[in-house]
């Protein structure tokens, strides 16, 4: 009998700064999805909240303290070995400089540059919600 995987639960943060622009940083080739440009974020884990796993993500990944962030959307999504549920959250207000702690290539990006990065295929409701806000 074969049973299906559970959903793996992820934190999502569409980080903005004073010019518009958004932050993304490149997957790590050995890791699910790899090689593609990501939003921050990561699992969250059964013990906290999605706002709560958002904030964690933000500071371990992206140096930053997020104080506000509104949600924008929540998508499944099936990939061939594994299936998601991205909890999105667009980030208002933080404090700290946004840095890349994990070592991935990261970018401040234009919106209307986004379609130039190869993303994952969950991330495609999410880059028309952004270019649909401007
Ligand atoms: N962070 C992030 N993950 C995404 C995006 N789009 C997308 O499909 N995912 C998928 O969501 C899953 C969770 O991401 P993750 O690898 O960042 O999780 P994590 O930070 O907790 O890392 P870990 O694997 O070290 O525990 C991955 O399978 C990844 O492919 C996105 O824009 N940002
Ligand atoms: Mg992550």
């Amino acid at each position: 009998m074969r049973t299906e995987p559970a959903t793996v639960h992820v934190a999502v943060g569409v980080i903005e700064n004073e010019q518009g622009d958004i932050f993304i940083s490149c997957r790590h080739e050995h890791l699910h999805q790899g090689g593609k440009w990501e939003f921050p974020g990561g699992k969250v884990e059964t013990s906290e909240t999605v706002y709560d796993a958002l904030c964690r993500e933000l500071r371990e990944e992206c140096n930053i303290h997020v104080t506000a962030a509104a949600p924008l959307t929540v998508i499944t999504h099936q990939y061939p070995d594994k299936r998601v549920l991205l909890d999105v959250w667009r980030v208002t207000a933080f404090s700290g400089e946004v840095k890349q702690r994990e070592g991935q290539p990261w970018a401040w990006v234009p919106v209307h540059e986004l379609d130039a990065y190869r993303f994952p295929d969950a991330n495609e409701a999410i880059l028309e919600l952004i270019q649909a806000s401007v």
